[in-house]
């Protein structure tokens, strides 16, 4: 409980509103790495209590690569990107008529989603997959969402799902993610280690000093606990309290009993927009700032004007996301910027004055601050 008497540990899950699971290929495998029904039925059967308890859920499940490896008759998990989408396009469909079968036994009907990391970096399709998974859970479905692998190319897949699943949070305003996976949580050594002990709760970044996480997984699984640790951290930083369990406690997990890791959410919930733009936007250029434009924007919450831009690097519209830097060369915002790299330059280091004088009475801000997320302090 918070001091206010309100519910901020792991039992919120059991009240919560709306929540994203996510599980990973590791949780949902045989010992050859083919798909295991069984653990597929199980997850289902957990989120289907779930539901009939009252919170709405987003399923973010990996396991299309495993699916297809049995029917392709491959020997095992294919490590390049050709046969992992040629993997993904046979046992997507299979993977999904699974969880078709085992969510219709509890009379759900599952909408399968397949998303690419542009679905939810650029602008306008961010919010058409915000308005499609609203009116999906509106209608009652259960969305099984994936990353479109078939057509990931290795430059924009996400790859492991445990950052599509914090962005997912995000995108449907999640009151909670669950990351499922092969082992009970976030140890801190490895868990092979005897010595290793679970982390029952991470409150701040402190919690982590000293802990160690390592990028190998199972075998199976893409970006071990790393990516896992980068989802909370992306997920917590943008309201959202993220637990990390062992799928055999999926249950357990979503009653809010004492499993897993909890990460407590460490900022409060920005607005949708200024979400995107710190943690999903692609940037597609750079402005340089002078020491007295970095200070306005970062303590001052001010607007960029053309006067404080020294510097321009990338070629962009008008309306693109761009990083905005230090003259060293410190990332300290982004922002949706008002002018294209093309017209940029020509108002360098000009007033507001000079800028209506020299331009039709027009002066609008370089980035304006309701279109710009600072993310660093100098
Ligand atoms: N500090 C740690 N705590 C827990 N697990 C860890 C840690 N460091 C590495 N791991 C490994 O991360 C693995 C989970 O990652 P991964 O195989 O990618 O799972 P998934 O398929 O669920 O995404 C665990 O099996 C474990 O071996
Ligand atoms: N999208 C891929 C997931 C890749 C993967 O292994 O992810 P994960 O198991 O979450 O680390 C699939 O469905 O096979």
């Amino acid at each position: 409980m918070d001091e206010l008497g309100g519910v901020s540990g792991r039992e919120l899950l059991a009240g919560a509103r709306r929540v994203v699971v996510k599980i990973g290929s590791s949780s949902l495998t045989d010992d050859a790495g083919a798909l295991d029904p069984t653990a597929v039925t199980a997850v289902a059967d957990a989120l289907a209590a779930c539901r009939t308890a009252g919170t709405q859920v987003v399923l973010v499940s990996s396991g299309a690569i495993a699916a297809g490896i049995t029917p392709l008759g491959l020997a095992s998990r294919p490590r390049d990107l050709a046969t992992q989408q040629a993997a993904a396009g046979v046992g997507q469909g299979l993977l999904v008529a699974h969880y078709t079968r085992a969510f219709a036994a509890h009379g759900l009907t599952v909408a399968q989603v397949l998303l690419t990391a542009e679905d939810v970096i650029r602008r306008g399709q961010y919010k058409n997959a915000q308005r499609a998974l609203e009116r999906l859970l509106a209608l009652g479905t259960v969305p099984v969402i994936n990353e479109n692998d078939a057509v990931a190319t290795d430059e924009i897949r996400f790859g492991d799902n445990d950052r599509l699943a914090a962005l997912v949070a995000h995108v449907v305003q999640a009151d909670a993610l669950v990351l499922l996976t092969d082992v009970d949580g976030l140890y801190d050594g490895h868990p092979s280690l005897p010595t290793s002990r679970r982390l029952s709760r991470v409150s701040s970044a402190a919690d982590l000093e000293g802990v160690v996480v390592t990028g190998r997984g199972s075998g199976v699984g893409t970006g071990g606990m790393t990516t896992k640790v980068d989802a909370a951290v992306t997920a917590t930083g943008a309201g959202i309290p993220t637990l990390v369990a062992g799928a055999a406690d999926v249950s357990r997990a979503l009653t809010g009993e004492d499993v897993g890791t909890w990460f407590d959410a460490t900022h409060p919930r920005p607005r949708t927009r200024r979400l995107w733009l710190a943690h999903a936007a692609a940037t597609r250029g750079r402005l340089v700032l002078d020491d007295g434009a970095v200070r306005a924007i970062t303590d001052g919450k001010r607007s960029l004007l053309a006067a404080g831009v020294v510097g321009v690097e990338g070629a962009f519209e008008a309306g693109d996301p761009v990083e905005l830097a230090s003259a060293a060369g410190v990332v300290v915002a982004r922002g949706l910027v008002a002018y294209s790299s093309e017209e940029l330059p020509e108002r360098f280091g000009l007033t507001s004055a000079q800028l209506r004088e020299e331009f039709d009475g027009r002066d609008r801000a370089v980035v304006h601050r309701d279109d710009l997320v600072v993310v660093a302090r100098r």
